[in-house]
């Protein structure tokens, strides 16, 4: 019998579950859409119980459709999104409060208190990353100020914090194993990514108990068994990533100063820095981005908030187009946005401008404007973000880039890919398999229980399907490139009205 690693990739938009067999195929694929609820401007949040359902859903579905079963199954890998934060009630199992999804905004005015008090450089030199909402920390200190009695339970013991990684285990052992791995601990703004624990003094400063934390454990690594109930019998859960450090191992990003961005619902820049833990001065983060063998590896991250999820809001708020595909014919469809920029800060923007009050914007609009230049200008953002943090990430790592590996479902646009090689002057290499973030996943599950030996290994699988070269004038790239900066900076002063 053929054995395999399931994937389980657990996305702010969907849920996927995957086979991959030992050439590094993806020999089966199932997909379920996440809902996702906007209860007040800027929040973002989700039904942690349908996020657990649909994970189950989506891998009884493809044994269904494949006809493997559980007993085929040699490890189970899971990428997750990250800092996506879930308490729950350790005895019943239900979460306190909805899953507050890593765009949600609600705890803008608690990370100002706490930059007012003048911490940014104490959670900056421990954590690597910045006060911002984003992170799981203020997200956990809101849920207990904001759930009536929850700090009370919380400080009992009673309630359980995890990123949706620890979730998903805790429930597939029903409830015996909580546990995390370095790279998503280190998205929470608690974790010491230096000395590689949870820190007592950012805890006390947020009001967290550390009785709710989960353990901290390596990416790869048998944590513990999910229960029969789930899958009819009980298979090793043995790798973990947060979906960013997934994706960059499943490129076969290993060597220092290598890269990959993600185009997925935001775009994540992260470049391999190896054992240094490099400091920015450009608004990039320093993250972990794995824990392998005992060894801890670095990366330097950067992090723009909505990317595919403009195209989402084109297809599904604008009703422009019908399928997110779609765009690529409609943008091709014209020779230029003539002019036209769209800024989707719809959460703020992230790296490197970090401003939490930008709001979406859409410049240069005439009478000519169609729906077609409104799409490509959309496209455009995506490429014009990325150039931002790879010019942040050039600056600081002092490394420029040869290549850039792409992945995530917008990578799969041929329109955007060329464009983004032509806006940042660099040559875009597609893998044949762009969902490196499952590869990633079932690499360092098959690491853990032996069904690939070593990183070599991995990376001989890796098949790159096309490489796109800059192709526009130089002169014209940067012409471009300057409107969008000077879009993004009208775009930051119309809420403050400067
Ligand atoms: N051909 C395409 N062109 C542009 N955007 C796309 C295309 N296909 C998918 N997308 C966008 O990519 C996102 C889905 O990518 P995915 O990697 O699955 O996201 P996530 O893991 O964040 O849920 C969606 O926001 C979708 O709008
Ligand atoms: O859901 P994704 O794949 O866009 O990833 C979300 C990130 O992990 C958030 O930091």
């Amino acid at each position: 019998m053929e054995h395999y690693i399931l994937a389980l990739d657990q996305g702010t938009t969907s849920t996927r579950a995957m086979l991959v067999n030992k050439r590094g195929e993806i020999a089966g694929m199932v997909q379920q859409e996440t809902r996702l609820s906007y209860p007040h401007p800027g929040w973002v949040e989700a039904d942690a119980e349908r996020i657990f359902g649909s994970s189950v859903e989506v891998v009884r579905q493809l044994f269904d459709d494949t006809g493997v079963t559980a007993a085929a199954i040699a490890g189970i890998g899971i990428a997750n999104q990250r800092e996506t934060t879930v308490v729950w009630d350790r005895e019943s199992g239900l979460p306190v409060y909805p899953a507050i999804v890593w765009q949600s905004r609600q705890t803008e005015e608690l990370c100002g208190q706490l930059r007012a008090r003048g911490l940014e450089r104490i959670f900056r030199d421990k954590t690597g990353l910045l006060i911002d909402p984003y992170f799981s920390g203020t997200k956990i200190a809101w849920i207990l100020e904001q759930v009536e009695g929850a700090r009370e339970k919380a400080e009992r013991g009673e309630l359980l914090f995890g990123t949706i990684d620890s979730w998903l285990i805790w429930k597939l052992t029903s409830g015996r194993v909580h546990v995390t791995d370095a790279t998503n601990a280190s998205r929470t703004l608690l974790y010491n990514i230096h000395d590689r624990r949870w820190d007592d003094e950012l805890l006390a400063i947020l009001g967290i108990p550390s009785a709710i934390l989960p353990e901290v454990r390596s990416s790869s690594e048998i944590y513990g068994y999910s229960d029969a109930e789930w899958f009819g019998q009980a298979v090793p859960i043995a790798g973990v990533a947060g979906d960013q450090q997934a994706a960059l191992f499943g490129q076969g990003c290993f060597e220092e100063g290598s890269a990959k961005n993600t185009y997925g619902t935001g775009c994540f820049m992260l470049m391999n820095t190896g054992r240094k833990a490099v400091a920015s001065s450009s608004g990039l983060l320093t993250t972990i981005a794995l824990e392998l063998g005992g060894k801890t590896e670095y990366a330097l991250e950067g992090s723009v908030f909505v990317a595919g999820a403009a195209i989402q809001w084109l297809r599904d708020g604008m009703g422009l187009i019908e399928a997110s595909e779609d765009s690529e014919k409609l943008a091709q469809s014209v020779e230029s946005t003539e002019g036209v920029y769209v800024v989707p800060a719809f959460v703020g923007l992230g790296t490197p401008y970090w401003d939490s009050d930008a709001r979406g914007s859409v410049f240069g609009i005439t009478g000519g404007t169609t729906k077609a230049h409104f799409v490509r200008a959309t496209l455009e953002s995506l490429a014009y973000q990325t150039k931002d943090v790879l010019d942040a990430m050039e600056k600081d790592s002092g490394l420029k880039l040869r290549t850039l590996a792409v992945d995530g479902g917008a990578a799969k646009n041929d329109f955007l890919m060329q464009f983004q090689s032509d806006i940042a002057g660099v040559p875009v290499e597609r893998p044949e398999q762009v969902e490196s973030t499952a590869l990633g996943a079932a690499y360092l599950a098959g690491l853990a229980v032996g069904y690939w030996q070593d990183r070599e290994q991995i990376g001989s699988l890796r098949r790159v399907e096309r490489l796109f070269r800059p192709m526009l004038e130089e002169g014209r790239s940067r012409e471009l490139y300057e409107g969008w900066r000077r879009a993004v900076s009208a775009a930051r002063s119309f809420k403050r009205g400067v």
